[in-house]
């Protein structure tokens, strides 16, 4: 059965989600598209084959551009190689961008929409779980520099997002793991639910097979949805608005610039959750329960929760540049609670090491 979660604001969009969903691709893409260009991972080469086969019309060219994998497709290089591309294909403003792989490839594709031509149409086939649950929603589109994570980008919501569970199969462990991390941040932020399935049979959540996968998705989707409505753009305000799905990621990015991008995301998010949690237990925020809690459920779906101790004035120096900064200001999500976050602001550099202890190793 299809689930389906309207992301509201200034464009809305469906995120479709279920076995089988993408089938119904071909009738989200209107008779006017005339060329389409789907954007995959290597991995995912079947999916775009079978999409493209699905979208073969009278008149419509379908073009397929295979991406470098992971984070190397995160690139100026890259988006400037497709840019050339859509201009040799006479790529116009009726057209239509397909982003086809995990949170790398959506990234990708949504930047090269957004800025191909000031913006075309983008429509996202997450393959993973971080994809599904996270990256193609909400139009955060973009790419890494050298000096840092998602640098350069554009807000660019798609028109429509079509998770297919069946696609997760293939997925390797060890990024559907990674995956976990961004739903477990959304549980820490807004639903315990996604919490307590996740404790009751860790070992089950590690897999697609799991008989909550389709529950823990549209959990997570649900709660990306409702905050990307009320903030596409990431205004600060009185309230706390889209700057919340950024729990853990202060620290996270600055590990995977420090790893110069060669770790998982979501593993690098697991260990700046543990360090966030931690930090506002120092900062007497959060209580010692709900911080060890952190550490418990990441640990128990295989997730990474230290990092070197030696790393800690290379990490400090890099969140210098996190989006959420403010001048020389460092701004953190923390929780006050479990579904009660806030921003910590300039906290004391002695509560800062304190926490980064409790991560290092
Ligand atoms: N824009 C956002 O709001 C947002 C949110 C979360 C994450 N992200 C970004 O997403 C990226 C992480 O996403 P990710 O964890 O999906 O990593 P990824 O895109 O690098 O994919 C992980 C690996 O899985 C492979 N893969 C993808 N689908 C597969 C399938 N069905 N079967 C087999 N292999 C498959 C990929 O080829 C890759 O090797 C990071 O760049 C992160 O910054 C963005
Ligand atoms: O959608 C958002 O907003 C998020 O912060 C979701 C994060 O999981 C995601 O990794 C995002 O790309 C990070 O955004 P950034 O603005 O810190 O680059
Ligand atoms: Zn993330």
């Amino acid at each position: 059965m299809t689930q389906v979660v309207r992301v509201g604001g200034e464009a809305p969009y469906d995120v479709r989600i279920g076995r089988g969903v993408l089938a119904e691709l071909d009738t989200l893409v209107p008779a006017v598209v005339r060329r389409v260009a789907v954007l995959h991972q290597p991995t995912v080469a079947s999916v775009a084959d079978r999409i493209a086969a699905g979208l073969a019309a009278p008149n419509r060219e379908v073009s397929l551009f295979p991406l470098p994998d992971g984070e190397a497709a995160k690139t100026v290089a890259t988006a400037a190689n497709l840019w050339d591309g859509l201009a040799s294909a006479g790529f116009t403003r009726t057209d239509l961008i397909i982003g086809v792989g995990g949170g790398a490839a959506t990234d990708l594709a949504g930047f090269v929409a957004a800025t191909w031509l000031r913006g075309v149409d983008v429509v996202q086939v997450p393959t993973t779980l971080a994809g599904m649950v996270d990256a193609a929603i909400g139009g955060k589109t973009g790419i890494n520099l050298d000096a840092g994570k998602n640098l350069v980008g554009a807000f660019h919501p798609p028109r429509a997002v079509l998770c297919d569970v069946g696609l997760l199969a293939t997925v390797p462990p060890a990024d559907y793991a990674a995956g976990l991390a961004e739903v477990i941040k959304t549980g820490f932020i807004a639903d315990p639910v996604i919490l307590e399935l996740v404790e009751a049979d860790p070992a089950a959540a590690r897999t697609p097979a799991g008989p909550h996968t389709e529950e823990l998705i549209v959990r997570s989707v649900a709660v990306k949805a409702a905050v990307v409505a009320a903030d596409l753009r990431e205004r600060i305000g009185t309230q706390l608005g889209r700057e919340v799905l950024n729990y853990g990621h202060t620290l996270g990015h600055a590990i995977e610039r420090r790893e110069q991008y060669r770790w998982r995301h979501g593993d690098a998010v697991a260990v700046g959750l543990v360090f966030a949690a931690a930090l506002a237990r120092h900062a007497g925020l959060l209580d010692d329960a709900t911080a060890e809690r952190h550490r418990r459920i990441l640990s128990a779906v295989g997730l990474p929760t230290r990092y070197p101790k030696e790393a800690w004035p290379e990490l400090r120096a890099a969140m210098a540049i996190d989006k959420k900064a403010r001048g020389s200001t460092l701004r953190f999500v923390v929780l006050e609670a479990i579904g009660r976050p806030r921003i910590l602001a300039d906290p004391d550099p002695a509560v800062l090491e304190a926490a980064y202890a409790e991560v290092a190793e």
